[in-house]
């Protein structure tokens, strides 16, 4: 079913919204600024930082020359990460459309959330899909432990691949285990020095493209928190 805006514009018409969320330092600016070095050339892109007090990721993208600086603009979100990519979403969606209505023409916005726990997603009415990044030197056992975006997010990236012999961590048990817990959703495991894992992401977001293009694209919430259940009972419930 074609999704309309409240202009009445068909989604497919606007840019497609990928967010970029995981926890602290697992490499989500690094990815973005990876993304833009490979795809500014054919595709029309801008960026969304997001920062807590400052706008240290914006001015680090800005610095890497990796797109135009005024693409790149920051939401300082004053609070917790999650409350402003999923709770209330106005702050990103204004620089979205502001980006939107400066670029005509623009192809893909990422939006990267500040760093935050296992917990945090995106709400599905601020992008169309997402993707979580886990760094496998944040320990070989993070996959397993579950949370909505490990979970359910569009793509998980294990991220920094080239460091697990250095930090002790078996990089094909981890990605067995993501694939584990996703029921079949995909899983790259990635470094930037890897160059066909690089084209494997790449190829992903052309592919979310195509599929947002054609207007059969319908964001999937991956739930702000995962089910499970307490010791006192036994029922796998949801908040
Ligand atoms: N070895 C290695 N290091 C990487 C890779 N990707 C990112 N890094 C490094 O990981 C560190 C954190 O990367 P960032 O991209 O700043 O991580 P982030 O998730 O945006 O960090 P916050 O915004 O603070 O949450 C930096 O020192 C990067 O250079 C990779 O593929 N391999």
């Amino acid at each position: 079913m074609r999704r309309f805006a409240f202009n009445g514009v068909p989604c497919s018409d606007r840019a497609l919204r990928i967010g970029v969320c995981g926890p602290v330092g697992t490499g989500k600016s690094s990815i973005i600024a990876l993304l833009c070095r490979e795809l500014s050339a054919p595709l029309e892109l801008a960026v969304v930082t997001n920062d807590i007090y400052t706008d240290e990721d914006a001015r680090m993208l800005r610095a890497a020359g990796v797109l135009d600086p005024d693409r790149i603009r920051a939401v300082e979100t004053g609070a917790c990460p999650h409350t402003a990519i999923r709770d209330d979403i106005s702050a990103n969606l204004i620089a979205v459309e502001e980006l939107e209505g400066d670029y005509t023409g623009l192809d893909v916005v990422l939006i990267e959330s500040g760093g935050d726990n296992l917990t945090a997603t995106f709400s599905p009415a601020l992008v169309d899909v997402q993707i979580f990044v886990l760094d496998i030197a944040g320990g070989g056992d993070v996959a397993r432990k579950g949370g909505p975006g490990i979970e359910r997010a569009d793509l998980l990236v294990v991220n920094k691949t080239d460091l697990a012999p250095y930090v002790g961590v078996d990089r094909d048990q981890m990605v067995a285990d993501a694939e584990a817990a996703r029921s079949g959703r995909p899983v790259i495991a990635l470094s930037r020095l890897d160059t066909a894992s690089v084209a494997e992401l790449t190829g992903w977001v052309r592919h979310q493209l195509e599929h947002h293009r054609s207007g059969e694209l319908v964001p999937q919430d991956p739930g702000p928190m995962a089910p499970h259940s307490h010791a006192h009972d036994d029922r796998v419930h949801s908040h």
